[in-house]
């Protein structure tokens, strides 16, 4: 046998591979079958004689990969990958896989950051992949004229197709897309919010107060209930949100938390998820949980607009002209889903922290007390008059999510495919580069917050001219560029003003009708060690006992 003709077809073929990235499902047979078939076919002289059997087929099949497949090893390790300059797990070097694999455990916030602290601020996680923990590079990357989305949604998604905004990495498409979105959630919108909020917040404290006396509330169930309710009206205009009530379908956290898991999964090598996103009877529980989504995206359509909630906006009815034509069904729907997921699970998790921390913490509890009675004494509605001169109450959600980032890893962008690759503060990131900025690591990082980076410190975030203010004095450090749990640029959260206002109305809420204490031998530790990140973050249960403040039933 003439051994050569594999192993050259495989090592152009793998030159190939490595300018063309494809999501075309047949496009991977064809690269892997079709050129040893050819080889057996072709009238040269190929060395397997004029009649190929299939044991020569065989033969010549398992040269062909094994070439290509140590030809892309090869290369990915040696010196001459673009990438090669960049510490990081041999293995995270080989393969997405690797990366993927670590994913599982939910801990890939706390592996990632021990490499950091071993390697330094960027790190090689996949074969064209990095992860930074530099600040000083974020305007630039993921700021104003920052680099596009990276390929990591599509196989969150489990697909290339019909995406929502969040997977768009065409920017000029996702500056349009995000238009209808800026308008949805500008403080104008916002304003339109606020009751509903309100109303949802005052009935999930009567929830929880019902629990009084009881040995204890799961307020991480609580809290998801409410953020589904309260999303289910804002994007929905209701109709779907009963969880609160008790009477609502709690499938959609199950669902939720099953189909993060294999998103974080195939975000980390998205083509695979593309792929099997394909195969109609694989993914059957990532597909079911978005297909609910799907339906009440699809029912709020056919239902048509009954109050100025987020469709109102994603369907342009605010903007009735020509330059404004209604959007295709298939975009509402994966918005919707975009919607759900991204504004739901991120407050409840986020919520959830901050009583943990406080339980961990009584005497910001109290510090936290004092300043709520100050604003809203008994009878006060929840409305937002009082959030920003809410000094503390900022202070202790910013120090809960420095420490409990919702969305830990931030988000993925790219460098584009052509041109020169881009240069910034002595980090040179190759054309085609995807990358992370790791919110986690960056934020609890010495250089960015001390003293003591992984101490929850509200007073880090007051006013220099509160007396309580931790501004001063040797090693004090108070880096808020490196703070960037909602992501910076025009493509960050587009809900954070929501998102806060959310969870101040909560706070300020329940701080005012009830008491809540952790259950008798509750420790921080075993939160966090339950503290995943699969996309979303999935958290372990967060048991309260609940007690009525004299005079505020
Ligand atoms: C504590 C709460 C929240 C946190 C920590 C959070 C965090 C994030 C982060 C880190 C991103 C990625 C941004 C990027 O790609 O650079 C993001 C995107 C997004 N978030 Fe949030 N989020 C929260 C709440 C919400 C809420 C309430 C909504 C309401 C709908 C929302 C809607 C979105 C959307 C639509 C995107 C995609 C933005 C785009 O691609 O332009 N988020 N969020």
């Amino acid at each position: 046998m003439d051994a050569k003709v594999p192993i050259i077809a495989a090592l152009v073929v793998h030159q190939v591979l490595r300018r063309y990235e494809t999501y075309t499902f047949s496009f991977y047979p064809l690269a892997l079958l079709a050129p040893p078939l050819l080889i057996l076919f072709l009238p040269f002289h190929n060395g397997y004689g004029p009649a190929p059997t299939l044991g020569a087929f065989l033969q010549c099949l398992a040269l062909y990969l094994a070439t290509l497949a140590a030809s892309i090893a090869a290369y990915r390790l040696s010196p001459f990958h673009p990438l090669a300059r960049y510490p990081g797990p041999f293995l995270g070097k080989l393969s997405g896989f690797w990366m993927a694999y670590v994913s599982t455990g939910g801990r890939q916030q706390h592996y990632l950051k021990a490499l950091h602290d071993r390697y330094g601020d960027v790190l090689r996680i996949g074969p064209n992949t990095v992860v930074i923990r530099k600040s000083s590079t974020a305007n630039t990357l993921i700021g104003g004229a920052g680099l596009p989305k990276g390929p990591q949604q599509l196989g969150r998604f489990l697909s290339d197709r019909n995406l929502a905004m969040i997977a768009l990495q065409d920017t000029e498409l996702h500056i349009q897309r995000r238009r209808a979105w800026n308008r949805g959630l500008s403080p104008a919108a916002l304003k339109g919010y606020e009751d509903q909020i309100a109303k949802r917040a005052g009935q999930l404290v009567s929830k929880i107060e019902e629990h009084k006396g009881e040995k204890e509330v799961l307020l991480d169930h609580w809290f998801g209930y409410f953020t589904y309710d309260f999303m289910s009206d804002m994007a929905f205009g209701g109709g779907t949100g009963d969880m609160l009530s008790g009477k609502g379908d709690t499938s959609f956290w199950t669902g939720l938390e099953r189909s993060a898991r294999n998103a974080t999964f195939f975000g980390h090598v998205p083509w695979f998820g593309v792929l099997l996103g394909r195969i109609p009877f694989l993914m059957s529980g990532s597909k079911d949980f978005l297909g609910k989504c799907k339906d009440s995206a699809a029912r709020r359509l056919q239902r048509g607009s009954v109050t100025r909630d987020l469709f109102h906006y994603l369907n342009h009815e605010d903007v009735q002209d020509s330059k404004h034509p209604r959007p295709p069904f298939q975009q509402l729907v994966s918005d919707g889903i975009l919607a759900m997921v991204a504004g739901s699970d991120t407050v409840a998790s986020t919520l959830t922290s901050l009583f943990a921390c406080l339980f961990a913490h009584p005497e910001v509890y109290e510090k936290l007390q004092e300043e709520v009675d100050k604003y809203y004494p008994p009878g006060e509605a929840l409305h937002t008059k009082h959030h920003r001169d809410m000094h503390y109450l900022t202070g202790v959600i910013n120090e809960t999510m420095r420490i409990f980032p919702a969305v830990p890893n931030c988000t993925q962008r790219q460098v584009p495919k052509t041109g020169d690759g881009i240069t910034v503060d002595g980090v040179y990131l190759p054309p085609g580069t995807a990358f992370w900025m790791n919110a986690y690591s960056m934020q609890t990082d010495a250089h960015n917050f001390s003293p003591s980076p992984s101490a929850f410190l509200p007073e880090r975030w007051l006013p220099p001219s509160d007396a309580r203010a931790l501004c001063h004095g040797p090693g004090y450090v108070h880096n808020e560029a490196a703070f960037m749990p909602f992501s910076i640029g025009p493509m960050n959260c587009v809900g954070k003003a929501l998102a806060l206002q959310e969870m101040r109305t909560v706070m300020c809420g329940i701080l005012q009708r009830v008491r809540l204490r952790p259950v008798e031998g509750w420790q921080l530790a075993d939160y966090d060690r339950g503290f995943k990140d699969y996309f979303v973050t999935v958290r372990g249960e967060l048991p309260a006992v609940v007690e009525v403040r004299a005079g505020r039933a």
